[in-house]
């Protein structure tokens, strides 16, 4: 087979519905047939960002290899998400399975159905643990590195080590 070119992607994945650590492993899965994953984060369990009045999420970050493109990949993504069971509802509310492409190689893309880097990230304790666990000595666009943001989240934001179960 003639060689595919891999790009680096970053997915954060969570779940607050059901069998959350279920859903994730449907996620990993899913992901598994884009291309090949290189890492997994550890899981954690958080308190709700944005809309509060719903249960705590398990959140973990991925690191996948894959030849789809950023569309492409969204697509997939979202068709993970509905084979998950996914309704959507309420921004930011409940959901059995949530897929965000956080990076994608250094591109910067600003699409009405795709922005990358995802813009809500760099806020989130519940995407910067997880995802500093991939890369701890990366730099984020404030000069920190992601595991000093991740510690500056977390100060503020509920976020508790569950295991490595990936
Ligand atoms: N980087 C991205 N990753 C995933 N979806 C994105 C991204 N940029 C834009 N979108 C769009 O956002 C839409 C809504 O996504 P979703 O319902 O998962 O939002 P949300 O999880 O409630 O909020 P948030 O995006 O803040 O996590 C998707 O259908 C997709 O078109
Ligand atoms: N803790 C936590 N809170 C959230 C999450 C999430 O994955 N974890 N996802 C959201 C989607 O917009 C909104 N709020």
């Amino acid at each position: 087979m003639a060689d595919r070119v891999l790009h680096d992607a970053y997915i954060g994945a969570g779940s607050n519905v059901g069998r959350r650590i279920v859903h994730l492993g449907l996620g990993i899965d899913g992901l598994k047939a884009l291309g090949e994953i290189a890492a997994v984060s550890k899981v954690y369990e958080t308190a709700p960002v944005g809309y509060l009045d719903q249960g705590d999420f398990l959140n973990l970050a991925v690191h996948l290899r894959t030849p789809l493109a950023p569309q492409d990949l969204l697509r997939a993504l979202l068709a993970i998400e509905r084979r998950a069971g996914r309704t959507r509802e309420i921004r930011f509310g409940p959901r059995t399975l949530d897929l965000d492409l956080l990076l994608y190689d250094d591109l910067a893309l600003d699409e009405p159905d795709l922005t990358v880097p995802h813009p809500r990230m760099w806020e989130r304790a519940f995407v910067m643990v997880p995802l500093a666990d991939l890369h701890p000595d990366r730099l984020a666009p404030t000069g920190e590195t992601w595991a000093e943001v991740a510690a500056r989240l977390r100060q503020k934001d509920e976020v508790h080590e569950v295991g490595r179960f990936w």
